[in-house]
């Protein structure tokens, strides 16, 4: 370490120390005595840190209700941590008291990212300008607007059949593509026509950066704020570096495929879509002067919000085919006796087909894509059943653990579309927590949830699905891993087989019409 910079480092470490005390003391000056949610004993300075583990924490949390109860409270990186396991303790804090529960943390490297200005609405804090940025997104993704897109869902699920049935064992990379190439239809009207886009590209390699800047406990920076005074060429100061490659990538995924837009606009060439629907509206949605920038950075985060998460719901439901296939069965007879063997399905078809929008809403249950959904802070110091919850508090809602109530859910771990045919009353449509919460709830749900419908329809309608065979004939196994980066399927062989040569035919020929007709 160079001798002029351990001074520095040595004061900031005084400094965070004596900084922790007095929030402690602040704290319980704060409380006047009340006491916390219980959790956990934490350790001095760095809390419960060490006991929380990097894998998996979902089932960790659940596990701790059995010792502490549905709503439990620790310490991590100098921040208390709120955790609520029960659908009850979600309704009454994330839900009736929204109003104060759906700030957002924001950490030292993503403030470092932002250059000092957080100016994506995901981030904000409750602000009015939050609110502006969600009006415009609300608007663009209602149910009545996501109605136009599904010509571009249609489109892209086809498509997809026809790679699925070019090459099947590279399924993966094609749901990738037809994942994302939904959102870059919907959000810039960009039609992605090979497998090395220049958008998706730009937008993947970007989110590998933005999905480690987002995890606080990445970076010692986040537990030890004054870093950020560190010269860029000190020891320990390399988060500022990365810092600024992924804020390089944001500026570029914004800018590049706006900048398209206004290209077509400009051409009389720009199919309708999320920048021009809103763009048309002249500054009118939320009367602020600055309204075109406020549509291009909320277009500029859907893909990383929206492309992953739709691909790890389809492969979720994928998953639950080949391990429970008397359900797929069961979807494609319902499919063949609405649709019949000479077409594919359409969103025309969606209210027809119940049995397999209840296995969708089941799929969303079984492997929920964010278990602990996406953390909330609190905005006030609150009191909840005699416990005493201060400001700044990080709250999660534990949707696995929701989603594995035996009381709801009976029989929780079984894919089992059933439980929605009204059997159970009680049960709690999962969209209910699988989306999240209040004013954070995800406005890309109803998108999301036709991207589904239309993909995993058109594959069962055209193919059958089953695990792999060895030399001998035998099944192999699946092994899948819910941790893993692509946690659904992380790449078993699986066989995807046309389900008749009338539907291969009918594949084929949508192959052969040109991309802008074949919907
Ligand atoms: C199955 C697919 C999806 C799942 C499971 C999902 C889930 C979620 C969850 C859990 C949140 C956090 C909500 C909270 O903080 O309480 C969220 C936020 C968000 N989602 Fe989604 N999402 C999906 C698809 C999409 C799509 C397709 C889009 C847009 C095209 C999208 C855009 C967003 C945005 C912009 C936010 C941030 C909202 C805010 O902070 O105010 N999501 N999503």
């Amino acid at each position: 370490m160079s001798l002029a910079v351990r001074p520095l480092i040595i004061s900031i470490l005084v400094v965070t120390a004596s900084f922790t005390l007095y929030r402690k003391w602040r704290h319980r000056q704060r409380s006047g005595g009340v006491p916390p949610p219980p959790g956990p004993q934490p350790a001095p300075l760095i809390g419960n840190l060490l006991q929380i583990p990097r894998r998996k924490q979902w089932i960790t949390f659940q596990e701790w209700t059995k010792l502490y109860g549905d709503v439990l409270y620790f310490e991590a990186g100098g921040k208390g941590v709120l955790v609520l396991n029960s659908p009850e303790a979600v309704g009454d804090l994330m839900e009736k008291r929204g109003a104060i529960y759906s700030d957002r943390d924001q950490s030292t490297m993503q403030m470092e990212v932002a250059g000092g200005k957080i100016e994506l609405f995901p981030q904000m804090k409750c602000t009015e300008e939050f609110t502006i940025h969600r009006k415009l997104v609300n608007l663009a993704f209602s149910p009545a607007a996501c109605r136009e897109y599904q010509p571009y869902q249609e489109k892209e699920a086809y498509g997809l059949l026809g790679r699925l049935l070019e090459s099947p064992s590279d399924y993966s990379k094609h749901l990738r593509r037809a994942t994302g190439a939904i959102i870059l239809n919907v959000t810039y009207g960009h039609e992605v026509v090979t497998d090395d886009d220049h958008l998706v590209r730009l937008n993947e390699e970007g989110l590998k950066y933005n999905l480690q800047t987002i995890d606080p406990t990445n970076w010692i920076v986040n537990f030890i704020p004054l870093m950020r005074f560190l010269p860029s060429w000190a020891p320990g100061a390399g988060f500022k570096e990365f810092a600024r490659i992924t804020r390089d990538y944001n500026r570029k995924s914004i800018e590049i495929p706006y900048s398209e837009v206004q290209d077509k606009l400009a051409a009389g060439s720009a199919p309708t879509c999320y920048v021009t629907r809103l763009l048309e509206e002249n500054g009118s949605i939320t009367g602020q002067d600055d309204e075109e920038r406020i549509i291009k950075v909320t277009a500029g985060i859907m893909y990383g919000a929206g492309a992953g998460t739709t691909l790890l719901a389809v492969k979720a439901f994928l998953l639950a085919m080949l391990l429970y296939p008397e359900e797929q069965k069961r979807i494609q007879e319902e499919l063949d006796s609405v649709i019949g063997s000479e077409r594919l399905p359409t969103f025309k078809d969606m209210e027809s087909l119940p049995y397999l929008h209840n296995s969708v809403l089941e799929s969303l249950r079984w492997k929920p894509v964010t278990p602990v959904g996406a953390p909330h802070s609190l905005a006030q110091d609150d009191v909840y059943k005699g416990w005493f919850i201060p400001k700044d508090t990080v709250v999660m809602g534990n949707v696995w653990a929701i989603f594995h109530d035996e009381k709801m859910y009976p029989d929780p771990d079984r894919f089992w579309p059933e439980r929605w045919d009204g059997r159970f009353p009680d049960a709690r449509d999962p969209r209910n927590f699988a989306f999240g919460f209040n004013r954070r709830i995800c406005p890309g749900r109803h998108l999301a949830f036709n991207s589904i419908w239309i993909i995993v329809a058109s594959i069962l309608s055209a193919f059958n699905l089953e695990k792999a065979k060895d030399e001998e004939g035998r099944e192999i196994e699946l092994e899948y891993d819910l941790e893993q980066a692509e946690r659904f399927m992380p790449w078993v062989k699986c066989s995807i087989t046309p389900r008749s040569p009338v539907k291969a035919a009918l594949i084929k020929a949508l192959m052969l019409l040109p991309a802008s007709t074949d919907s």
